[in-house]
């Protein structure tokens, strides 16, 4: 059976744990044909990231249009955006992007700056599944003293069509879906290789819209399904920082 298609829009990570290289494993693994359009090249490896370079945003937009032109795109994910003129790019394609997922990449898990807050912010008015950790939700409502459920609130009120804001506490998230807020609790996994997993997680909702669940349930499946890699990971020695995640561990 032809796979459904998902695209993802975001970083390449050059020692493959997060950005594109997660994101099209996430893809293979739950059963979806893997697209992307690259926003940046990372020379980055377990330890964190020593150079950044931004495409070029007319060299963006010739990837997402031969991807668009050709290919039976049913959902997206967006993660790293590494110039605001391409968050603005994104922002003016949204409404050809369906079952949009937004991953507001900001800081990496080694401390690294790799996008400004203006880059994500042409995003947060369009109807997308908004996936923040803690510390990337405070800084996009500019308020940290706001608990992670007035957060999550805060956001889905600028336009989204839900947020989940996640690591609230350690495998706990809060979605924000129709008026209703829930605390979604996961089974904590106890391990350093946690490079990428915000990445996955955005790229399975994605992919599981794509497979026609409704957003909560989608949520919970990638929820699941993180774990799984998490604890798949566990034991790996791959590099001396923070290792990746085993996406095919199920
Ligand atoms: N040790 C863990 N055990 C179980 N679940 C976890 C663990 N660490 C993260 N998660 C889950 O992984 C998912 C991704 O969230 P996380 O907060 O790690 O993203 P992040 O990497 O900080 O995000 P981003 O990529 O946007 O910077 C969430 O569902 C979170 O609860
Ligand atoms: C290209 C790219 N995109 C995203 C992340 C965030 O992933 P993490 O928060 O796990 O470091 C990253 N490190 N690199």
């Amino acid at each position: 059976m032809t796979p459904p298609v998902v695209l993802t829009i975001a970083g390449s990570d050059s020692g493959g744990g997060a950005g594109i290289q997660a994101d099209l494993k996430t893809f293979a693994a739950l059963g979806a044909y893997g697209t992307s359009v690259v926003t940046a090249v990372t020379a980055q490896n377990t330890l964190g990231v020593t150079a950044i370079h931004p495409i070029p945003v007319d060299v963006v937009a010739a990837q997402l249009e031969a991807v668009l032109a050709d290919l039976p795109v049913v959902a997206v994910k967006v993660g790293m955006i590494g110039d605001p003129a391409v968050g603005e790019l994104i922002a003016s394609w949204a409404d050809r992007l369906p079952n949009l997922v937004v991953d507001p990449v900001l800081v990496a898990t080694s401390g690294a700056r790799l996008a400004e807050t203006a880059s994500v912010a042409p995003l947060l008015t369009r109807p997308c599944v908004l996936t923040p950790n803690r510390l990337e939700a405070a800084a996009l409502v500019s308020n940290p003293d706001l608990s992670v459920p007035e957060m999550a609130e805060h956001l889905a009120g600028l336009g989204a069509r839900a947020v989940v804001v996640t690591g609230s506490e350690l495998a706990v998230d809060v979605l924000r879906f129709e008026g209703v807020t829930e605390t979604l609790r996961g089974e904590p996994v106890d391990t350093a290789n946690n490079h990428g997993s915000g990445c996955t997680f955005s790229s399975a909702i994605a992919v599981r819209l794509a497979l026609g669940d409704p957003v909560p349930v989608a949520v919970r499946a990638a929820k699941r399904y993180v774990t799984d890699a998490l604890a798949g990971g566990r034991e790996w020695r791959l590099g001396a920082g923070p290792g990746p995640l085993n996406h095919f561990a199920f």
